[in-house]
């Protein structure tokens, strides 16, 4: 492939040259695909923007038997989820898609718009151009079933935040402030504009509302194709009926609009211009609405009087899985259903046009491109993201508080525990179990924060991801960057109570030193977690996983539970590898060095620590002196474990959510 980029009438366009890519004439693009090139032919300025899909079939493997047999010992089994499916999507339209669960409609949604995992067969088209992912990435938005916004954001944010993601770099703030009120004007969302969006805890906008939301965000690009996985599930039928007639708007405002439904309501059916059936991956109907019920009769299936049109031949064509009598005989009929189709004069009339716009001759010129936006800066890109996990994060008070104080909670348990430390032989004992303590709560805290906060940010990051807005780098980065002042300010409570309480060396210098070791364990802590969320997406996993880690590297490289020496030699070399061998080293020798210790009073029992020098050459040697090597080390497990993070992400990638 070879890439060429140009600047044309002031536009940066990216050219591509592959075979069976998409192409899109150059002129035909800056006259907004509208078909307004005057050098085409009469026929071509007249020709509706269509979506073609040729004989499109699906196929995935299936693993059987135990997952720890590893997936070359497994048996394998190729699973046929569409088969033979043709449609031509129409720009001006409104296509529901219906079937029973399990037939296919998200699947067929997914290779609409490359998300599919499995094998596709079978071409797409956009006009009479073979589309890539690539391409077909640019023109079209996919709205998936779940809602995935931040619950403290109200509605303009949300979607002035998802503005400044998608739309063209170049962008100035007015224009992106227009785009943001006519989608909220679109979606009908004027009167929530202001609230927040909300969720399950916290009481927002209605279900309705929120799916709006997400589709207003979709809005954004003017796709040219909307793709909406099961936008009505979960709503009443008041609001279903607004969101489908929002649809409806917005499809006869030319675009090409395709959704799939499995629970539809009779109110809506007229508001579908055409709808696919399908079942068990087959079509059973293709057409348009308005012709259902009439193909129905005519193979001798009437839509009895006051039944819902929809649930009857939705019923229809679902397999009654209850016994295996009724199994065979529902596939049965399911077939008859698919072949009745296939031979119908709708479906012959279906391929023609899909033929003929696909063959069509093309009289445009042969410079074969697509328009590549300029994505915005990395720099609106970490703003936007740092300001909305910021304002998120600010509306919610708890979160916040406890971002600030949890660290601080377990200050008057090791204060009450320890009391004001003496500078007795026994003092020796405490000063050690209060660095344990040290070196293990802010870490561990740390672990909690991510686990609360952390799964609804990503949540939205895969969805944001997948949609091609930004890098993982930078979501990282900029969560990175936005706990920073909070970890410093929660860091701060908990040195200053923890260590003038306890009455550690009295001096400032060493006061700072152990404020920035618990700050870099508990922002560790933290950023390590997020890493292992990345691997494991159940929060409570990670949470353990996390907990094990850090207990394990506590045991092994602090030396406060046995010393080195006396440890197996794989422990000893494993040390080195954790942080908390260079941070307790730190604290012990910030805390014993220059530090003397009173005697017992009667003579003949031996002093054993007249100084902490002397502790520190029996326990810590050259801890001192290891200082400055030992913050540098802290430094680079800080810039580690952000890299390892990022490289995790990566290396898991992105689940297929719906
Ligand atoms: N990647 C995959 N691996 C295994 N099976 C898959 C995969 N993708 C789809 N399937 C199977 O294909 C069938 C159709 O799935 P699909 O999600 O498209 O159905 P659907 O009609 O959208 O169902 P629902 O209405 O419940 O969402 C299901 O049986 C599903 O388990």
């Amino acid at each position: 492939m070879s890439s060429l980029r140009s600047k044309i009438k002031g536009k940066q366009v990216e050219i591509l040259m592959e075979e069976n890519a998409c192409f899109y004439d150059l002129t035909y693009y800056l006259n907004g695909c509208t078909n307004q090139n005057p050098d085409a032919d009469e026929d071509e300025r007249q020709i509706t923007p269509t979506l073609n899909l040729l004989n499109i079939s699906y196929n995935v493997s299936e693993f059987l038997g135990p997952w720890w047999k590893g997936a070359c010992f497994r048996q394998k089994k190729q699973k046929r989820v569409l088969n033979d499916i043709n449609i031509q999507f129409r720009s001006g339209e409104l296509t529901a898609i219906l079937g029973s669960s399990g037939s296919g409609k998200t699947s067929l949604l997914d290779i609409i718009a490359s998300r599919s995992n499995g094998q596709v067969g079978g071409k797409v088209y956009y006009n009479n151009y073979l589309c890539t992912a690539e391409v077909i990435k640019q023109y079209a938005a996919y709205v998936m079933q779940a809602d995935r916004l931040l619950h403290n954001l109200t509605v303009r944010e949300t979607i002035r935040y998802a503005a400044l993601l998608r739309l063209p770099g170049k962008m100035g703030s007015k224009e992106i402030d227009e785009k943001v009120d006519k989608a909220i004007a679109e979606m009908g969302l004027k009167h929530v504009a202001d609230s927040r969006v909300g969720g399950s805890v916290v009481r927002g906008i209605s279900g309705g509302e929120r799916r709006r939301v997400t589709i207003a965000i979709q809005l954004l690009q003017d796709p040219k194709i909307l793709l909406l996985d099961e936008p009505t599930t979960g709503l009443d039928s008041c609001t279903t009926r607004h969101l489908v007639s929002s649809l409806s708007d917005i499809a006869h405002n030319g675009k090409i609009v395709i959704l799939t439904i499995h629970q539809p309501r009779s109110d809506v059916f007229k508001m579908f211009d055409k709808i696919g059936l399908l079942s068990m991956g087959e079509m059973v109907y293709f057409g348009k609405s308005g012709q259902m019920v009439e193909y129905f009769q005519d193979l001798g299936y009437p839509c009895p009087t006051y039944a819902s049109p929809f649930d009857h031949y939705v019923d229809l064509a679902s397999i009654d899985r209850r016994n295996h009598e009724r199994e065979i005989e529902t596939m049965s009929k399911v077939q008859k259903l698919v072949q009745a189709f296939s031979n119908s004069s709708i479906n012959d009339e279906n391929i023609h046009n899909i033929e003929e716009e696909t063959m069509r001759h093309s009289t445009r010129r042969t410079m074969l491109f697509f328009f590549k936006p300029q994505p915005p800066s990395l720099m609106r890109v970490l703003y936007c993201l740092i300001g909305r996990m910021l304002v998120n994060l600010k509306r919610d008070r708890t979160i916040y508080m406890s971002r600030l104080i949890m660290l601080s909670l377990f200050v008057p348990f090791v204060c009450a525990f320890l009391g004001h430390i003496k500078t007795d032989q026994k003092s020796i004992q405490d000063r050690i179990g209060l660095m344990y303590q040290s070196v293990g709560v802010p870490t561990y805290v740390g672990i909690l924060i991510a686990v609360g906060v952390f799964p609804p940010l990503r949540d939205l990051y895969f969805r944001e991801c997948r949609d091609g807005l930004y890098s993982t780098t930078s979501f990282l980065l900029s969560y990175a960057i936005h706990v920073i002042p909070f970890q410093a300010i929660s860091a701060m409570i908990f040195s200053i109570i923890v260590y003038w309480v306890t009455g550690l060396h009295p001096s400032w210098s060493r006061f700072a030193i152990y404020y920035a070791t618990i700050f870099v364990l508990h922002f560790i802590g933290e950023i390590m977690t997020v890493g292992v969320m990345g691997v494991f997406f159940n929060p409570q996993i990670a949470n353990s996983t996390s907990a094990l880690i850090l207990s394990a590297s506590v045991l092994i490289a602090t030396g406060f539970l046995r010393s080195f020496p006396s440890m197996l030699d794989i422990f000893q070399w494993g040390s080195w590898l954790s942080v908390m061998k260079y941070s307790a080293e730190i604290l012990v020798a910030n805390e014993f060095s220059g530090l003397n210790f009173t005697c017992p009073p009667v003579q003949n029992i031996p002093c054993q620590y007249p100084t902490g020098e002397q502790y520190l050459a029996d326990y810590y040697p050259d801890a001192v002196e290891h200082m400055r090597r030992n913050f540098w080390a802290l430094g680079g497990f800080m810039v580690s474990f952000l890299f390892f993070t990022i490289v995790a992400f990566k290396i898991r990638g992105i689940p297929n959510m719906h």
